[in-house]
């Protein structure tokens, strides 16, 4: 198949945790030659190094040469930083190039408005499986997007794991839910391994298996066309070992606190967006 981003040079703005992830991806998957990225960040100098030396791609501190003749530029700051980041870019920045908003906390509206000019935003939430190619990444056009900006995100994204589309209205939503969902699953698995070891299993063994339970139920669930509820009543015996676990989760509200922290990264998500548009 074509790969749309042959020949594309794409410059990272902000080399942290969700950029590193993308970069990865996207040298695992052979889809851009490492000689076409370009990276930057606020300072850590010794952090664009060590992605230097990593990923053999282009560093650099100097904006102009960051973005001359970019043809997608990956927004990977932190939104208390995204203003400042924003102003010492703009200089630099053309309504030919494709900005691909992983701060997707902040409106492609107040993109545009920092920017000063129309050149399309795409706000997408990748998560940091991303690393391993599989991301589950939700993807909002913004303003200015035309069909072969689409494409070309989610080609850029599904290259990475699965891609869907959304509004701009619910990327919040899927930012609380998907971008979050590794450390939701993560605290999961930190759990489990607790009570393994509180029951006298070694930390090793608690972990490998957790770690492939957790593998086996999404291959499981990701190949099943059962209902979720229907594939957990199947593990429980009436009366048995996994009945007398599921009346302590219902007596901690398990479900409960789950859906109430994925709601509040939400509102925390709309809240951080109103703060910094202002
Ligand atoms: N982590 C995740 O799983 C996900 C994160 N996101 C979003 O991605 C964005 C980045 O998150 P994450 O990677 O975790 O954050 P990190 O703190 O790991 O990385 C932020 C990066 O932005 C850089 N930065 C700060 N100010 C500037 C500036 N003025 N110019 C250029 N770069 C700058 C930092 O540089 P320095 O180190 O020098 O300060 C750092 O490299 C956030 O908006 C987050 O909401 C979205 C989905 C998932
Ligand atoms: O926690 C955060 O704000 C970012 C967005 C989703 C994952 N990390």
């Amino acid at each position: 198949m074509f790969n749309m981003l042959t020949n594309k040079k794409i410059s990272f703005i902000g080399a942290g945790t969700i950029a590193e992830s993308l970069i990865s991806g996207l040298l695992k998957g052979k889809l851009v030659d490492p000689e076409l990225i370009w990276i930057t960040n606020n300072r850590n100098a010794e952090r664009l190094q060590k992605i230097q030396k990593k990923y053999d791609v282009n560093v650099t501190y100097d904006r102009k040469v960051l973005l001359s003749n970019a043809n997608i530029v990956i927004l990977a700051m932190k939104p208390k930083n995204f203003t400042k980041a924003m102003e010492e870019i703009k200089p630099y920045t053309y309504e030919n190039q494709l900005f691909l908003s992983l701060v997707s906390v902040i409106s492609s509206v107040f993109v545009s408005k920092l920017l000063g000019h129309k050149a399309p935003i795409i706000r997408a939430c990748p998560n940091t499986p991303a690393a391993i190619g599989e991301s589950a990444t939700g993807l909002a056009p913004g303003n200015y997007v035309k069909n072969r900006d689409i494409l070309i995100a989610t080609y850029l994204f599904d290259a990475i794991g699965s891609v869907t589309t959304v509004t701009e209205k619910e990327i919040d939503a899927v930012t609380a839910l998907a971008g979050s969902a590794p450390a939701y699953i993560f605290y999961l698995i930190e759990a489990m391994e607790k009570a393994g070891e509180a029951l006298g299993l070694e930390k090793e063994v608690s972990k490998q298996l957790v770690v492939q339970s957790l593998i086996g139920s999404t291959h499981l669930i990701k190949s099943s066309s059962e209902e979720t509820s229907t594939l957990y009543k199947q593990v429980m015996s009436p009366q048995g070992v996994t009945e007398a676990g599921f009346e302590i989760l219902k007596q901690y509200k398990f479900q409960e606190s789950i859906i109430e922290g994925i709601k509040r990264g939400t509102e925390r998500s709309r809240e951080i967006g109103e703060i910094l548009s202002k």
